[in-house]
């Protein structure tokens, strides 16, 4: 059977991020994906322009309706919003069992949009990041949730600790915001992996967290360990950043078909 993928997170007109660029790397990565909205945001490469948050009844139906009748190998979060959207799809988790969760913990579009309230980080630590196989926060994020500053490699390692001592088996420290080389740092209960980058300069990098994340969420779906899933994210993530498409004024999408290598 196809595995299935379920990504719960925030509509993105531009089609760049989130529920769109997860889709699409589902679909490119040979996993079957459904979606549960969150929000509507009307956005392009130049920004966000206005949010239009879904009712948490249509959230709950939209999760349900999927989870008992299609059923799901591996769930992404992204765009939560609000404190009360993270406790809810936390309950809706719990309620179904899901084994393989990937959190992404959106907080900030590329274009400097707020996509989560800044009350609402308590809940992502006491709700989601336990129910989490792997968190995947960019340096700021990490920053948010852990309250302090990360400016090396060795606070980045540090960081990925205390993520996993928060409740997430594994948890990876994104190195994209750094000046020079996008170095992410893994860390799963056990051992501290290095995924080392080169930087590619462009100004197309519009939901390069959210496809590298729904890449990690597709090859766990098919079964694949966390280390070959993250392995495979990341080159996923750098082909699609180094092929741009070179769409929109602004910051402009990846290309989600860059990826040349094997179906896993
Ligand atoms: N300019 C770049 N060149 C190569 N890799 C990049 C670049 N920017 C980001 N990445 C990689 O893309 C992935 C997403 O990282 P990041 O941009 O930090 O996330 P986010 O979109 O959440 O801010 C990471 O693997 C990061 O190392
Ligand atoms: C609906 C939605 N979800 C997530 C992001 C973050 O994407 P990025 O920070 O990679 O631009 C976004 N811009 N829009």
């Amino acid at each position: 059977m196809i595995a299935r993928a379920l990504t719960i997170a925030g509509s993105d007109s531009g089609g760049g991020a989130g529920i769109q660029a997860d889709l699409k790397t589902f679909t490119v990565r040979n996993v079957f994906g459904m979606s549960a909205l969150t929000a509507i945001t009307a956005q392009n490469t130049l920004g966000v322009e206005d949010i239009h948050p879904i009712p948490l009844e249509m959230i709950e139906k939209q999760i349900e309706m999927v989870i008992t009748d299609l059923g799901v190998d591996a769930v992404k979060t992204g765009m939560m919003g609000t404190a009360p959207v993270i406790e809810l799809v936390a309950r809706k988790l719990k309620e179904h069992s899901v084994k393989q969760l990937v959190v992404d913990p959106v907080m900030i579009a590329k274009g400097g949009a707020k996509l989560l309230e800044n009350d609402a980080a308590h809940a992502l630590v006491t709700e989601l990041i336990p129910l989490a196989t792997i968190i995947t926060p960019n340096i700021p994020e990490a920053e948010v949730i852990l309250e302090r500053k990360i400016q090396t490699v060795a606070d980045m390692t540090e960081a990925a600790k205390a993520l996993v001592e928060l409740g997430a088996k594994a948890a990876i420290v994104k190195g994209g915001h750094f000046e020079g080389d996008p170095t992410d740092i893994l860390y799963d209960g056990t051992e501290i992996y290095t995924f080392p980058g080169k930087r590619i300069e462009t100004r197309h990098t519009h939901g390069t967290g959210c496809t590298f994340a729904a890449c990690i969420t597709a090859e766990l779906a098919k079964g694949n360990s966390l280390v070959e899933s993250v392995e495979t994210a990341k080159a996923y993530i750098t082909a699609a950043i180094k092929e741009e498409l070179g769409l929109g004024q602004g910051h402009g999408p990846t290309n989600h078909w860059a990826y040349q290598g094997e179906q896993s």
